[in-house]
C-alpha cells in the first residue's frame, strides 16, 4: 500500500507515522552527529548571483563570486534570472493541482520502469528503499531534441499542465545554458571562442529531466525525511521551492536549512560538473526535512549532456600536476548502479573516482 504514495496515505487520514517511514535514530533529521549545532547554525543564506549582472559590464566581478560560490558551497541562489513571475506561478499552480488530482488520475503515470519518460512515484527509489521517504514525485524527461514527442505523454490534467510545464522547461533550459557558459568560463581554459561554442552546442542538445516533488504534512516529521542525503546526477540543478522551508545542505559538516528567497532559483552542482571540473567544483549533499503544518512543493530541473554522451574531466583541466580524478561515466553506468543497490549519499560518484 505504501507504493501508492504519501499523498494517498494522508488523504485517508493519519495521525501517526507508519513504521515504513521511520528512520533509524542515526539517520533522523536531528541525529546529533549530523547536526551538532542546528539551533545555532540553523539556517544559511546562500551566496546570491545576479544573472542579469552576469551579462552586463560587471561580468568579471560576478564570475569571481560564482567561482567562490561553486567552490565553497556548491549551491547558490539565482536572482534577476529573467523568467517571468507568470511562468513561475503557473508552473507552481499546475504542480499543486497535479497532486490534488484523485489518486486514480495520478496513478495513470505510475511506473517502476526507470526508463519511463513520464513517471509518478514515491520515496527516493521505491524499488529499493527499505525505509520510505515522505515524498511523492512526478518525473518528466524533457530533452530538447524530442520535447514535442515527449509532450504527448505528459499528464493531460490538470488543464494547462502541458503548456505551463513545457514553457517552464524551455525557459529553465535557456537559463541553464547561460549559467553553463559562465561556469565553464570560470573554470578557465577556453582560449578560442569556437571552443566555447562547440561545448555549448553539446549542452544545447543535452538532457533535461524535470522532477516535481510533493512533501505532504507529516504527523511525526522528526522521525523521517522527505529526501535522504544525496547529490544530484547531472551538471546543474535549478530548483524552484515555494516559501515552505525544507531543503538542507551539508555545509561545513553540518546540516543547514536554505532560506527560500522569493523569485529566485536555488542552483546546485551535480555529479557531472564535479567530474567535468575534475573535482574543483564538488556536488554537495542535500536532503529534505518535512513538517507537520504545510505541504511543500518543489520543482527541480536537472540538466546535463545527452544521455548517450560520455562524461569525463574536461581535458583542458587535466595535466601532470592535476591528473584525472574520475573515470568516464555514462547514463547506462548510472542506471545500472542505481538499479542494483540502494543509492546512498554520494556513492555513485565515489564509485567513479580514480584512486592513485
Ligand atoms: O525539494 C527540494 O528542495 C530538493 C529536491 C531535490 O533535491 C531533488 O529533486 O533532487
Ligand atoms: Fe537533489
Amino acid at each position: 500500500m505504501y507504493q501508492k504514495g504519501v499523498k494517498h496515505l494522508c488523504d485517508k487520514g493519519l495521525n501517526k507515522l507508519p513504521l515504513k517511514y521511520i528512520l533509524p535514530d542515526s539517520e533522523r533529521p536531528a541525529a546529533p552527529y549530523q547536526s551538532a549545532n542546528l539551533d545555532v547554525l540553523g539556517t544559511i543564506e546562500l551566496p546570491v548571483i545576479d544573472f542579469a549582472e552576469l551579462f552586463g559590464p560587471n561580468r568579471h566581478h560576478v564570475l569571481l563570486s560564482l567561482t567562490k560560490a561553486c567552490e565553497q558551497y556548491g549551491f547558490f541562489q539565482l536572482t534577476n534570472h529573467g523568467i517571468s513571475s507568470d511562468v513561475i506561478s503557473s508552473m507552481r499552480d499546475v504542480s499543486s493541482q497535479f497532486f490534488e488530482l484523485p489518486y486514480e488520475e495520478r496513478a495513470k503515470y505510475m511506473s517502476s520502469n526507470m526508463h519511463a519518460t513520464v513517471r509518478y512515484g514515491t520515496s527516493f527509489n521505491q524499488n529499493k528503499d527499505n525505509v520510505f521517504c515522505w515524498r511523492d514525485f512526478l518525473k518528466l524527461t524533457c530533452n530538447p531534441n524530442d520535447l514535442q514527442q515527449l509532450l504527448s505523454r505528459w499528464p493531460s490534467s490538470p488543464v494547462g499542465f502541458k503548456d505551463s510545464a513545457s514553457t517552464y522547461v524551455e525557459e529553465t533550459r535557456a537559463l541553464f545554458l547561460g549559467l553553463v557558459e559562465a561556469i565553464v568560463e570560470s573554470l578557465g581554459g577556453v582560449e578560442k571562442e569556437e571552443e566555447m561554442e562547440e561545448l555549448l552546442k553539446e549542452f544545447e542538445d543535452g538532457s533535461q529531466l524535470m522532477v516535481v516533488n510533493c512533501y505532504p504534512q507529516c504527523p511525526e516529521p522528526e522521525l523521517t525525511l522527505g529526501m535522504p542525503p544525496h547529490s544530484d546526477y547531472g551538471f546543474l540543478t535549478l530548483l524552484l521551492q515555494d516559501q515552505v522551508e525544507g531543503l538542507q545542505i551539508h555545509h561545513q559538516q553540518q546540516w543547514v536549512t536554505v532560506q527560500p528567497l522569493p523569485n529566485s532559483f536555488v542552483v546546485n552542482i551535480g555529479d557531472h560538473l564535479e567530474i567535468f571540473s575534475n573535482g574543483r567544483y564538488k556536488s554537495v549533499l542535500h536532503r529534505v526535512v518535512v513538517n507537520a503544518k504545510k505541504l511543500r512543493i518543489s520543482v527541480a530541473t536537472l540538466h546535463s549532456l545527452s544521455f548517450d554522451s560520455t562524461i569525463k574531466p574536461w581535458p583542458k583541466l587535466v595535466n601532470e600536476d592535476n591528473p584525472r580524478r574520475y573515470k568516464d561515466t555514462d547514463f547506462g553506468i548510472f542506471l545500472e548502479y542505481i538499479t542494483s543497490r540502494e543509492p546512498k549519499r554520494k556513492n555513485f560518484l565515489e564509485s567513479r573516482k580514480i584512486i592513485y
